[in-house]
C-alpha cells in the first residue's frame, strides 16, 4: 500500500512553503519505495489471466507423445552420467565458443527444432517472443521479460560442444544421486551405468540433506549453460538466474521431488521458477508474434541487462 499523507499548503509564507515542498519530496520518495516494493513482489502473484485461460491438460502429455520424444528421453536418460557431466563442465569452462550479441544469438538459434518437446514445433525465436510477450501483457517486470526472452538461448550449445540434442534440451534432473520416479519416463534409466553405482544410486548420493540446490549437479544442457553465461555477463537479479537455471527441472518445481536438498534461499527461488513456468509452457499455443515489430522493444530490453552488448558464449 502506498503511504497517504494530508499536506496542508494553506500557509503561503515562504518558510512554510519550503517545509511543505520538503514534505512533498519525502512523501514522493516513500511512495516510490512502496511502489518499487510492490512491483518486486507483484511478479509472484498468480494474477495471470493468461495462465487461467489455458487448458492445461493439453500440455506435457508424455504418455501420448510421438516416438521422436520417447527416443530422445531414452538416449538422454542413458547418457547423462556423473562422468559425462564432469567432462561437459570442464569443457564449458575451458574456452569461449563464440562472441555474439544476444539478438544475434537468438537469430542463430532459430534453425534448431527441439526433439524433446511434445508441445510446440514453432521456431525458437517464436517461442522466445511468445514467452516474453505473455509476461509483458501481464505487466511482469522488465528483468522477468528479459529472462523470458532469453531462457532457452542456452540451446546454442547444440552448435558448439554438444554430442547431440540429449545434452542440450529436455527436462533436467540431478546426477550423482538416485533418479526419482517423478522424472518423465523413469523406467528409461535402466541402461545408465550410474544406476549400478553404490553411491550414485542412493537417495542423497554424493550430496547431503539441505546442502542447497546450488551444490547439485543438474543434467548438463541449455539451462545450466545459459545460467553460467548470464550470471557472469548480465545484470539480471538472482530470481531471473534461477528461472533460467531451473526452468526445465520439472521433477523439482512441478512434481515436488528432491525438495530435501533445498536450503532457505531455494524456497524463494522456487517461487520465482513457479512464477516463470506458465509463461514458458502455456504461451506455446499463442499466436505468432511479429519479429520485425517487436525487435526494437526487445533490443532495448536486452541492452538494459547486457550493457556490454557482445557476449562470450
Ligand atoms: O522439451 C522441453 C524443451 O526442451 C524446453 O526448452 C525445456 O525447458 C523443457 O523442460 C523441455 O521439456
Ligand atoms: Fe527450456
Ligand atoms: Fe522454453
Amino acid at each position: 500500500m502506498a503511504p497517504t499523507a494530508v499536506i496542508d499548503t494553506s500557509d503561503h509564507s515562504g518558510h512554510a512553503l519550503d517545509h511543505v515542498s520538503d514534505m512533498v519530496d519525502e512523501v514522493n520518495i516513500l511512495k516510490g519505495q512502496a511502489k518499487k516494493g510492490a512491483a518486486a513482489a507483484d511478479y509472484l502473484e498468480e494474477n495471470s489471466k493468461f495462465d487461467a485461460e489455458k487448458d492445461k491438460t493439453k500440455f506435457r502429455q508424455y504418455m501420448d507423445a510421438c516416438d521422436r520424444v520417447k527416443n530422445f528421453y531414452k538416449e538422454q536418460h542413458t547418457k547423462q552420467t556423473v562422468a559425462y557431466n564432469l567432462r561437459a563442465r570442464h569443457l564449458f569452462h575451458s574456452k569461449t565458443r563464440d562472441e555474439l550479441t544476444v539478438w544475434e544469438a537468438i537469430e542463430k538459434l532459430n534453425s534448431l527444432v527441439d526433439e524433446s518437446d511434445p508441445d510446440t514445433e514453432v521456431t525458437q525465436i517464436m517461442h522466445a517472443l511468445q514467452t516474453a510477450e505473455a509476461m509483458r501483457r501481464d505487466g511482469k517486470p522488465r528483468w522477468m521479460q528479459c529472462a523470458g526472452l532469453i531462457h532457452d538461448l542456452g540451446k546454442l550449445l547444440y552448435f558448439y560442444d554438444a554430442e547431440g540434442q540429449w545434452d542440450v534440451v529436455g527436462d533436467t534432473f540431478p546426477v550423482g544421486c538416485a533418479f526419482d520416479e517423478k522424472i518423465i519416463y523413469p523406467g528409461s534409466f535402466c541402461d545408465n551405468p550410474d544406476v549400478d553405482d553404490p553411491v550414485y544410486s542412493t537417495k542423497y548420493g554424493i550430496y547431503s540433506q539441505g546442502c542447497g540446490m546450488d551444490k547439485i549437479m543438474l543434467s548438463w544442457g541449455h539451462d545450466e549453460y545459459l545460467y553460467h553465461v548470464a550470471k557472469a555477463q548480465s545484470k539480471l537479479p538472482d530470481e531471473a538466474l534461477a528461472m533460467i537455471r531451473y526452468h526445465s527441472f520439472y521433477p523439482w518445481h512441478r512434481e515436488g521431488a528432491y525438495r530435501f536438498f533445498m536450503n532457505e534461499k531455494d524456497h524463494e527461488m522456487l517461487k520465482a521458477v513457479n512464477a516463470f513456468n506458465p509463461y514458458d509452457l502455456y504461451s506455446k499455443s499463442d499466436d505468432m508474434p511479429s519479429v520485425e515489430e517487436l525487435k526494437p522493444y526487445y533490443i532495448e530490453l536486452i541492452d538494459e541487462f547486457f550493457p556490454q552488448k557482445v557476449i562470450k558464449w
